[in-house]
């Protein structure tokens, strides 16, 4: 077998899984009754923040009862590590956000640096309202801003490296079916 497919199944292996599939699910469930709920009316204009966003945003969106329009955007600031750098925008969005409320989805709000940078970014760009959830919110006191929050939070996980629902290790396990911490970190 090629080395780094089992290297990942040896972290995999020795993981932590921190939340199960049916508690992320159920998270998941929450967090669109709630957007639904607070959005229905806004006609929210959705960033999803790839990479890591992916998973989140796709299974979200059926589960959202209004009509949605969705795009994407691209910013990075870990890349193959384990602590953020500087952030990198790899694709800004083209959609016109002038007085529109927009949401943006992200698998995970750790410092939050990068949920910072895209939340001025639409404002800067004529947005009224930006509004963030995260599948992930990580505890801990290193915060861009003390008590930073996102706006729809899906679970609150201790302060390890995680994978899994779109989080990644080395590029690899976004597809993890759970929320899984890495052994040792
Ligand atoms: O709150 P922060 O400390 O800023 O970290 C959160 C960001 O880190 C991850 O992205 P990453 O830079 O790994 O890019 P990727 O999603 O393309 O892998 C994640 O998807 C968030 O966007
Ligand atoms: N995969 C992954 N990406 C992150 N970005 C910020 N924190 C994390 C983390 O714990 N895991």
């Amino acid at each position: 077998m090629n080395d780094i497919v089992a290297e990942m199944n040896q972290v995999m292996a020795e993981a932590d899984c921190l939340v199960n599939e049916q508690q992320v699910q159920t998270a998941i469930r929450t967090l669109a009754d709630d957007i639904s709920a607070r959005l229905k009316d806004s006609n929210p204009l959705l960033f999803c923040v790839m990479n890591g966003g992916l998973i989140l945003t796709g299974q979200l969106l059926p589960r959202l009862a209004f009509p949605v329009q969705a795009e994407y955007l691209h910013a990075t600031r870990y890349r193959q590590e384990t602590t953020g750098g500087i952030l990198e925008w790899k694709l800004q969005p083209e959609a016109d956000m002038n007085d529109r409320t927009v949401l943006i989805i992200d698998d995970i709000l750790d410092e939050g640096t990068t949920l910072c940078a895209i939340a001025d970014y639409c404002r800067a760009h004529g947005a009224s309202n930006v509004l963030t959830a995260v599948l992930v919110d990580k505890q801990h006191d290193r915060k861009a801003r003390p008590g930073l929050k996102a706006d729809f939070t899906g679970l609150e996980v201790e302060d390890r490296f995680l994978f899994g629902y779109g989080m990644d290790y080395k590029g690899y396990w976004r597809n993890a079916p759970g929320i899984y911490a890495v052994k040792g970190l």
